[in-house]
């Protein structure tokens, strides 16, 4: 297809390729921390969760790609960062740098000639404190999803999504330690597979994959299977309700042991037929955040669907956080049924 003829197709070409470019330049910042991260890199927030100079840098740099990238366009970002505790006193330290990293990766790309200061560092994070909501425009991003994943030196992803009038239309997910064919040694390479890739979707236009350091896309597939007996399933490594997803697969006839893995990593896998069910049912009380799951979910649902417990579709347009019932489901048309009226057995009987 010429180009012209893409952006014809793709009414979101030109944000597409802007955040493909935010996403490769911020996972390039991540690679780099995470191949020599130190404790001092680590901070904790007030939830408790942890935080790294590579998610502020990360953050840092997507805001400011997509507003070079896109001069024209108004500009709202639902993200996970702010600078709050980066603008106390003992944080001075940490705040030069993330400022050094996060300009030693515009310097290595040769896209743009600029050095940020410390305090446009510290507006460049503030720019993700919008709402989101169900009018306009809004980046969703997740400038490191799966924090542990990242310090433990797993997988983890990059994930920006775009919010239209209340619905995802773009998704983009940098996933550096994701091999682009099989997960199934999800911690590095298998049978020469390509490890590190960015896969994306823009909606009506399915989704595909390519090398982070670029190569021609591919499309990519949701696996066909549709008897639940050779199915595998995915949860996180690290909020999963482990008895009621194992009392699901039992009831589906899952016969392969779960594959545990942090972060919307899951959703690429997913997506490119690495297994067939994503189930997600976190603990009780735990509201999920849009930017854990917007950029997963369309790329997910270019081949696939996406469902809470109920069978409804995300709600992304309420807010910061995700309108859902109970859990999250995602899989091939063909298994949902099957999993969701196994999700409403399990349910109940736990009750
Ligand atoms: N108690 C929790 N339950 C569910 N998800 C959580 C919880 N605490 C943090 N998260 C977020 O869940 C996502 C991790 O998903 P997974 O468990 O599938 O790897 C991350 O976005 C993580 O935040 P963060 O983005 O800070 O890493
Ligand atoms: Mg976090
Ligand atoms: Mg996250
Ligand atoms: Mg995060």
């Amino acid at each position: 297809m010429s180009q012209l003829t893409e952006v014809a197709a793709n009414p979101y070409a030109d944000e597409l390729a802007a955040a493909k470019k935010a996403v490769s330049l911020a996972a390039r910042l991540c690679q780099r921390v995470q191949q020599g991260i130190l404790q001092s890199d680590i901070q904790s927030k007030a939830d408790r969760t942890p935080v790294t100079v590579a998610d502020y840098g990360s953050q840092v740099l997507i805001s400011l790609v997509l507003k070079k990238e896109l001069p024209s366009h108004s500009f709202s970002m639902v993200a996970e960062e702010d600078s709050e505790d980066l603008r106390k006193d003992d944080a001075q330290q940490i705040l030069e740098h993330i400022t050094s990293l996060v300009n030693e990766t515009i310097a290595n790309d040769d896209s743009y000639n600029m050095s940020l200061s410390k305090e446009d560092v510290l507006a460049a994070l503030d720019g993700g404190k919008s709402e989101g909501g169900p009018s306009g425009r809004h980046w969703i991003l997740d400038p490191i999803d799966g924090t542990k994943g990242f310090i433990r030196g797993d997988q983890y992803a990059v994930a920006l999504g775009l919010l239209d009038e209340g619905k995802v239309v773009l998704g983009v997910l940098g996933c550096p330690n994701l091999p682009s064919k099989s997960t199934n040694k999800h911690n590095g390479s298998s049978s020469g597979d390509q490890v590190g890739s960015l896969y994306f979707a823009t909606i009506g236009c399915g989704a595909k994959v390519q090398a982070l350091e670029g190569s021609e896309p591919q499309k990519i597939t949701i696996c066909s299977v549709n008897n639940p007996v050779d199915a595998s399933f995915f949860e996180s490594l690290e909020h999963s309700k482990r008895d009621l997803t194992s009392s699901i697969a039992e009831k589906l006839g899952v016969q392969a042991p779960p594959v545990r893995m942090d972060s919307q990593a899951k959703y690429a896998a997913l997506a490119q037929g690495d297994g067939a069910i994503y189930l997600r049912f976190s603990g009780k009380g735990y509201k999920e955040r849009v930017w854990d799951h917007a950029a997963g979910s369309i790329i997910v649902t270019a081949g696939g669907m996406v469902k809470d417990a109920s069978g409804n579709d995300l709600d992304f347009s309420k807010g910061r956080y995700l309108d859902r019932d109970r859990g999250i489901i995602a899989t091939n048309r063909y298994l949902m049924p099957m999993v969701l009226k196994a999700v409403q057995e399990a349910i109940d009987e736990e009750q």
